[in-house]
């Protein structure tokens, strides 16, 4: 049963999950053979531009849509396989915190109403003052104290910050396993934003919660992820995958470097990483409908070798104990580096 803890097992795990959109101008191969997964109280940041994919495989981790391609497992166990008290409660286990909580959260319902309807919907409350008791707990929780004082309040009358700690406490009423934050910060001011990141590392720590982190900033992955791994997103495709400290301190793809380059920030650490042809040869992402052909990155890629990345598409392959990247060239010169270190020994 999903509800119970299997520690050998990672809570969520894909494994070549596509989801081709169909559409009246043609096919929309929106995510190509994505595989991950996320252990309890285990970080994976996605990262990538606008439209490279991540929600659509966040939202396959969730079971909120069938995928067309690969497999979703939930402690082991395929979801859409499952019975469906199984898959209740799969969806209980995994909670989704969506990028803008003001349209996720019912202007017309308070907070306590908000934050107690799941609780009275699965029986978690016996009833009104329980229900009143938990969701003050809960308010605690996601450092909203006194809760007394938000409990009555509508949305309309909190922060952008105090709305997003309360999609969180909503998230948390089930008793998740796996949270999963798309892109939850990214519509606060700086400082809310840290607060926020430290509020939900907290829920990682104490409660021992996995985290699915949904984000186009790197810095931000790098601030919530540090302990954690990132996967980098583009056009579908994972292409740099790692522990979230050797992606950004040594990133081997030239998107993640490109990705690096963005970041507007004066972060030393990120700083130190933009080498000098980083940048990339064009700034226009391709249509998913009209992918190029070989690596979809060569048209941009600052790396490109005509009849190589134009003509085969690369796989995702280990470059070390614990990266994967998708690079031809990166691919070789690894190998080259690795076979005359064997040739000096
Ligand atoms: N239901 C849908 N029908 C058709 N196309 C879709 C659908 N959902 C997503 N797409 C397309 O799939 C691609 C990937 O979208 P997705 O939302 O997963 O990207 P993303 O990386 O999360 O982007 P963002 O950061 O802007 O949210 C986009 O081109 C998007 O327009």
């Amino acid at each position: 049963m999903p509800d119970q803890n299997d520690s050998t097992q990672p809570l969520i795990r894909l494994t070549g999950v596509s989801q081709t959109f169909r559409s009246k101008k043609g096919d929309i191969p929106a995510v190509d053979d994505v595989s991950f997964s996320v252990g309890p109280g285990e970080v994976l940041c996605l990262v990538g531009e606008s439209g490279c994919g991540k929600t659509t495989s966040a939202r396959a981790a969730a079971g909120l849509t069938k995928p067309t391609g690969g497999t979703v497992e939930f402690e082991g166990k395929d979801i859409w396989s499952m019975s469906k008290q199984e898959f209740t409660s799969f969806r209980k286990s995994v909670q989704y915190v969506h990028q803008d909580p003001y349209a996720s959260l019912n202007p017309i319902r308070n907070i306590f109403k908000t934050v107690s309807t799941p609780l009275r919907k699965h029986g978690i409350a016996k009833n009104g003052r329980d229900a009143w008791e938990q969701s003050a707990r809960l308010l605690e929780k996601v450092s909203l104290t006194p809760a007394e004082n938000y409990l009555s309040k509508f949305p309309h009358q909190l922060s952008g910050g105090q709305r997003q700690r309360v999609a969180v406490a909503r998230a948390l009423s089930l008793n998740p396993r796996l949270i999963i934050a798309d892109e939850s910060t990214s519509m606060l001011d700086v400082s809310i934003r840290v607060g926020m990141l430290n509020m939900l590392g907290k829920l990682r720590d104490e409660l021992g919660i996995g985290f699915l982190f949904i984000t186009h900033d790197l810095a931000i992955a790098k601030y919530f992820g540090w302990q954690g791994k990132t996967a980098v997103m583009y056009l579908g495709r994972v292409v740099e995958f790692g522990p979230t400290p050797d992606v950004i301190n040594h990133p081997k793809h030239p998107y993640t470097r490109a990705l690096l380059d963005a970041v507007p920030e004066p972060d030393p650490d990120l700083t130190q990483t933009k080498k000098p042809g980083g940048g990339l040869r064009s700034s226009e992402i391709p249509s998913l409908r009209d992918l190029p052909s070989g690596c979809t990155f060569h048209p941009r890629c600052p790396l490109f070798e005509p009849g190589l990345c134009d003509g085969i598409s690369p796989q995702l392959a280990a470059v070390s104990a614990t990266r994967e990247v998708s690079c031809h060239v990166v691919a070789r010169s690894v190998a080259a580096e690795s076979s005359s270190a064997g040739t000096a020994t």
